[in-house]
């Protein structure tokens, strides 16, 4: 310590004699760091991971991250940073490599990687809105001066840009005093894309940590004279071993208490109750309860897990779908944490678990912290800190909490692995958080535990390769035996039935049987809406979106034609535009028309849809799920969203309505997708008591994919999928870089690619394309697309990637074409 000081101390003595230039990120997308020099008054404050306040272009400015810092004098001139915000860095040194890694691995800038790793708050620009926290009040007694005409003005205009409040203060530096306004929960800063700030409260019931020991319980359920006191404190007691968390009227209504009953315990200190906002971080307390058993199978599987880690980084745990992966997740992370380690727990979609998040919370309380891009920002903010310090040991997030800055990392969950949606796709940086959080452990030394039933292509060629370790787990907890699945030929239902067969009759008795078994269902079908196509049954006439290349979806809810690539809607149109006639003819059929169809065919039955427009609220999903749960819906059809890692008692029946539009995508990955898909929906029957049944309704009845469904055999359909990428060099034998090329005009996208592609054939042989992809106009924009296969083995991956840079570069110069958006997609999913 003291000698590091030391060196600081000469560096800075130094540079009061010659000067200080810093290099700083721009969260924007410019292509590299800008230097600036420190006037001699700042040189003291200087940090790396800090943010300094800087003019970039003629007059804007930025919270730009201190990424380096030295004392030889640049070539070209620069301007002076006019402050620095903060005392202490916001990132670590792990973070600005972690940057460097994702902006050189996927091609884009440190910039553009910074601005989607920052919670909002952490950055500042001239553009930023400060709004007016209205829960502040008025009382400025505890601001200084100038944080009080700043606070002032927002009081009085609610809300300001950060240019204006540049106006109020007569200092030129002003984010500094913004960003302890910030802290003091003066202001906040406005994000374009959440919904308006509203804070909704709900009151709590926590116990008092007096009487959080057996002994004293006991003591007072014995003793006390009010017995109707003591049923509600134990209904409490149950419901918040079971939950984590237990609101007012959830346990008013659950234990059948008077509001008075618990006013009761609440005026004797025994429950606490506390007015928490809905959206806050659960303030569970921090205490582990992790007292569940492994049965003998996990057992192994953990040990193996330890073993593995002693010689390997990576583990890839394939156990089949509930063999009790999250449980073993659990006992592992309880290690780490014992160790003082932190560990990240990354899922596919956030807001599609609120089932684990429950289930973790259960074993971990408060320990526990959940990274949501749906929370506000003070609270990321709070947690960005409470991580940065140390304080907060297991973050659940999705793929963006890989930019929290940890302290001291011990272990990455990621669980479903496979999950296509670890990848971003828009805007950059386009990384996969599998692959980048295995790069994000090495450099804390940590350890990744990846798990799937069906694990991803590449995962388990790494494991076979002996690059990770492989466990697996081929036993469902309870000893329960995989559901039997049964393939229905629609081609002789539809011979009986005429048209696209959307429930057979087999499917329907099968969900009768079920029903009358109190038993429950879900129903998956890919495709939302009512209709995905209409068609003129007089002329073939097909209804259109104007800015992109595809077809209509009729939705019922809305009563409108939907484009579901750029959101746009039309009214239904009453005749054929084409020809007048109105014989309009449904093509193929989305969620909304099985749910009216269910509707019908099961009057007493309670059913319901979910699917995004479904599920629009915030909270939607998550109700949903709990309905499910408690049993008080009997059947749920469902696009995607009824696949991904539920966790349902009494599903015995799953029907899969289309398989053969799961097979049918026009990319290398159709079967993989198709696989995994459908074995996942499958692997939500039967999970508990009695084994479940899997109903499949095809027409490509011998599909490879589907007989090795009927087996659950992975490996089978691993070994027929890696022959094919083989054979045809694709991933993980290559490594893809797609190019994708968009401009208004077709005829400058197309000549765009062109030229771009002809020139880079000579450096890439192997170059597919260029070529429009099979959906080449959205959102008025024309498409095509240049795919490059790149040897593994190379090992100059960087020097290709600055190939490709230079070419784009070089066509980006040429008049026409400097309106051309060229993006590069690395590893594409
Ligand atoms: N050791 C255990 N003790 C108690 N319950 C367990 C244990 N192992 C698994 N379970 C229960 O079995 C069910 C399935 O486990 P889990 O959801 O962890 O499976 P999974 O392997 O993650 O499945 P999927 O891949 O389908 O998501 C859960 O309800 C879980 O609570
Ligand atoms: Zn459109």
């Amino acid at each position: 310590m003291i000698n590091e000081n030391f060196q600081e101390q000469n560096l800075f003595e130094k540079s009061e004699v010659a000067n200080l230039w810093i290099e700083v990120i721009l969260p924007l997308a410019i292509p590299k760091t800008y230097t600036y020099s420190v006037p001699s008054f700042l040189q003291k404050k200087i940090k790396t991971g800090c943010r300094a306040e800087v003019v970039f272009g003629k007059n804007k400015k930025y919270a730009g991250i201190i990424k380096s810092v030295g004392n030889l004098k640049p070539a070209y001139e620069t301007k002076d940073i006019l402050n620095i915000i903060d005392d202490e860095p916001i990132v670590y040194p792990q973070q600005l490599l972690l940057w460097k890694w994702i902006s050189d691995y996927y091609m884009c800038s440190e910039g553009e990687v910074m601005a989607a790793a920052l919670p909002t708050h952490l950055k500042l620009s001239s553009e930023t809105i400060l709004i007016y926290n209205e829960e502040y009040g008025d009382d400025f007694s505890q601001l200084d001066n100038e944080e009080y005409l700043v606070a002032e003005a927002l009081l009085i205009k609610k809300e300001l840009k950060l240019a204006e409040v540049q106006l109020v203060t007569d200092t030129i530096h002003v984010y500094p005093i913004i960003k302890r306004l910030i802290d003091k929960r003066v202001c906040f800063v406005w994000e374009a894309f959440n919904e308006k700030y509203k804070e909704k409260k709900e009151n709590y019931i926590v116990l008092n940590p007096d009487y959080d020991n057996d002994e004293k319980l006991s003591e007072l359920l014995n003793n006390s004279k009010a017995p109707k006191q003591m049923e509600l404190l134990l209904s409490f007691l149950h419901l918040i071993k079971t939950q984590g968390e237990v609101s007012q009227s959830e346990l008013l209504k659950k234990s059948g208490a008077s509001v008075a009953q618990l006013k009761g315990l609440a005026d004797k200190n025994i429950l606490l109750v506390e007015k928490r906002s809905v959206d806050r971080l659960k303030s569970l307390p921090k205490k582990s309860d992790i007292s569940f058993e492994l049965n003998e199978s996990q057992k192994k599987a953990l040990s193996e897990i330890d073993i593995a880690f002693n010689t390997k980084d990576v583990c890839l745990v394939h156990g089949i779908t509930s063999s009790g992966k999250t449980q073993l997740y659990i006992k592992q992370i309880e290690k780490f944490i014992n160790e003082g380690k932190q560990v990240l727990y990354l899922l596919p979609e956030i807001t599609l678990t609120a089932q684990i998040i429950r289930r973790l919370q259960i074993n971990f309380g408060g320990n526990i912290g959940i990274y949501h891009s749906k929370f506000n920002n003070n609270e990321r903010v709070e947690l960005w800190n409470k991580i940065k310090t140390g304080e907060l040991k297991i973050i659940l997030g999705a793929r963006s909490a890989l930019f929290l800055p940890f302290k001291s990392l011990g272990l990455i969950v990621i669980d479903e692995e496979h999950d296509p949606s670890f990848k971003q796709q828009e805007p950059a940086p386009r990384y996969n958080a599998r692959d980048t959080a295995i790069f994000y452990a090495s450099l804390f030394k940590a350890k990744v535990l990846m798990g799937s039933a069906t694990p991803s292509v590449e995962s388990y060629y790494n494991a076979l390769k002996n690059k990770y370790a492989l466990v697996n787990l081929d036993e469902r907890y309870g000893g329960i035996k995989l559901p039997e699945i049964k393939i229905i030929d629609t081609r002789t239902v539809a011979a009986a039935k005429k048209g696209k067969v959307m429930i057979s009759p087999q499917l329907k008795a099968a969900i009768e049987e079920a029903l009358a078994n109190d038993r429950q269902v879900i129903l998956f079908q890919n495709r939302r809406g009512y209709a995905p196509f209409l068609i003129c049954g007089t002329c073939g006439f097909i209804p259109r979106c104007e800015n992109c290349d595809v077809t209509l979806t009729l939705h019922k809810f809305s009563n409108k034609l939907h484009c579901h690539y750029c959101g746009n809607t039309y009214p239904k149109l009453p005749a054929c535009p084409a020809c007048g006639s109105v014989n309009w003819i449904e093509k193929n059929f989305g969620t909304e028309k099985i749910e009216e169809e269910l509707t019908e065919d099961f009057p007493n039955n309670r059913i319901a849809r979910m699917d995004v427009d479904a599920v629009k609220g915030k909270n939607a999903h998550d109700t949903l799920i709990k309905l499910f749960e408690q049993h008080r819906i009997d059947i749920l059809a469902g696009t995607q969203m009824v696949v991904k890692g539920l966790d349902f008692e009494k599903v015995s029946l799953v029907g899969i309505l289309d398989a053969d539009g799961l097979l049918s995508f026009a990319d290398f990955r159709v079967n993989e997708r198709a696989f995994q898909l459908m074995e996942q929906v499958s692997g939500r029957a039967g999970r508990k008591k009695e084994q479940g049944l899997v109903l499949i309704q095809a027409s490509k009845i011998n599909h490879p994919v589907l007989l090795f469904l009927q087996e659950h055999n992975y490996e089978k359909f691993y070994e027929n999928e890696i022959a094919m990428r083989k054979q045809f060099f694709y991933p993980p034998y290559s490594r893809l870089i797609k190019l994708t090329l968009k401009h208004k005009l077709k005829d400058t996208t197309h000549d765009a690619a062109d030229i771009l592609g002809n020139s880079l054939k000579k450096y890439f042989p192997g170059l597919v394309g260029p070529a429009a992809p099979v959906i080449n106009r959205v959102r008025s924009m024309y498409l095509m697309e240049i795919l490059i296969k790149l040897s593994k083995d190379a090992g100059h991956i960087q020097d290709q990637k600055k190939v490709i840079n230079n070419y784009i570069n070089l066509l980006k110069a040429d008049k026409r074409f400097r309106s051309v958006i060229i993006i590069p997609d690395v590893d594409p999913v």
